[in-house]
């Protein structure tokens, strides 16, 4: 089912709904238990009706900041990772005590953005959230702080959301923040207006996207913009609004800003090497392979590249960048960082002449490249 506009949200049976720690908490940085309640009252009406909901929240490190005499958010790793493991209990009890309320049962899920996409993790992931929804409960979706390292934490969840959208296959995703949609500047700039319909995000393109107005938000409105992208691109609408008119959003109401979808359901392989994937390093390109890549449907030769940084294997992601190092693509590369240097700026006919044959293929195939259309 493609939902064409948010009239047809009724329609939706399967939605993602991500909450996050702005919406969350109070002026003081603490959880805001009524704000939790609120939002629980709309998902269990909705599952009651015979929708489904996946929530996706936020909230556990602002929870963990009270308990352990925080003065405000950790923005060091290892301690917002213990605020996190002390909040997330508190949190998951919240809900669970919302959800008994209205005779529902809630479950807790933690999970790494690479569980969501990466071969051997995605199935297990996708098979307890389908059984958790066919009997009847409300998965309750956080990222896994205390495990997730720095290299491959997103620190936000939006994209987690929109990972967990493709995974569950939802009809569409909603990402409830502390703004009523989103505006073509700053929200407290004057004369900033809010955008009602986004039908691609080459529209948003030239428009000034901040990172968090709050004290406890981690990605701001970039992040969003990120999870926009990965769920329409793969054939998911969504939502953006404040969390008080997740129901209007819900019933089909004229709220927030409505992202139509762009493109057809893509496979795992791709998302995660466009969103998830850890990148060990960068090729930069020369002129000519940075039109070749960004028209699309071409393989990376040796002859357009001019520099190689970082230490890789074959096989591992990296990222293509243009002479001022913007990331153009991401792909999985067929030589080590060690074979590169002598191969680029070759052409493939210098190549098999000395090396032979083998040293003349593509650095990268056209099937292992995703392009950065939107800020990756
Ligand atoms: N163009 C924009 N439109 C809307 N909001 C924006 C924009 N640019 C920056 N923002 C900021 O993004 C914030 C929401 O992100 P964040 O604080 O991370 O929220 P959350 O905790 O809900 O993820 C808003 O409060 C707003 O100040
Ligand atoms: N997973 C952590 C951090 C996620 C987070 O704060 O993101 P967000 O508020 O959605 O920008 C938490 O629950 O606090």
């Amino acid at each position: 089912m493609t939902l064409a506009d948010r009239s047809h949200m009724p329609d939706a049976e399967r939605v993602v709904i991500k909450i996050g720690s702005s919406s969350l908490t109070g002026p003081d940085g603490r959880l805001d238990v009524q704000a939790v309640r609120a939002l629980v009252d709309v998902i269990a009406a909705r599952h009651l009706a015979g929708g489904q909901v996946v929530l996706v929240t936020s909230g556990s490190v602002a929870a963990g900041i009270d308990p352990l005499g925080l003065a405000s958010r950790p923005r060091d790793l290892a301690t917002a990772q213990a605020a996190a493991s002390v909040g997330q209990g508190m949190l998951i009890a919240r809900y669970s005590e919302a959800f008994a309320a209205h005779g529902l049962r809630s479950a807790q899920v933690l999970l790494t953005a690479e569980d969501t996409v990466r071969r051997g993790h995605y199935r297990n992931a996708q098979r307890s959230l389908e059984r958790l929804l066919e009997l009847g409960v409300v998965p309750i979706v956080n990222e896994n702080d205390a495990v997730a390292t720095n290299e491959i934490r997103f620190g936000d969840n939006d994209r987690l959301a929109a990972l967990v959208s493709h995974l569950v296959r939802a009809d569409a995703m909603i990402l409830l923040t502390d703004v009523d949609g989103l505006y073509d500047g700053p929200p407290d700039r004057p004369g900033a207006s809010q955008i009602s319909v986004v039908n691609s995000p080459q529209e948003i393109e030239h428009i000034d996207i901040g990172g968090t107005g709050s004290a406890v938000g981690t990605g701001g409105m970039v992040t969003k913009i990120a999870a926009m992208s990965i769920a329409t691109t793969s054939g998911i609408p969504t939502i953006l609004t404040k969390a008080t008119n997740v129901a209007g959003a819900l019933a089909g109401e004229q709220v927030g800003t409505w992202f139509a979808v762009t493109g057809k359901r893509t496979t795992r392989r791709r998302l995660w090497l466009g969103h998830a994937a850890r990148v060990r390093g960068r090729l930069v390109l020369d002129d000519g392979a940075v039109q070749a890549i960004k028209r699309g449907g071409a393989s990376l030769l040796p002859a357009g590249i001019t520099d190689v940084k970082g230490e890789f294997d074959a096989g591992d992601p990296v990222e293509l960048v243009d002479p001022a190092g913007g990331v153009v693509a991401r792909g999985l590369v067929a030589f080590d960082s060690t074979e590169l240097p002598e191969l680029i700026g070759r052409s493939t006919h210098w190549l098999r002449e000395r090396l032979g044959e083998g040293y003349d293929r593509e650095v990268v195939h056209r099937d292992d490249l995703v392009l950065a259309r939107v800020r990756l």
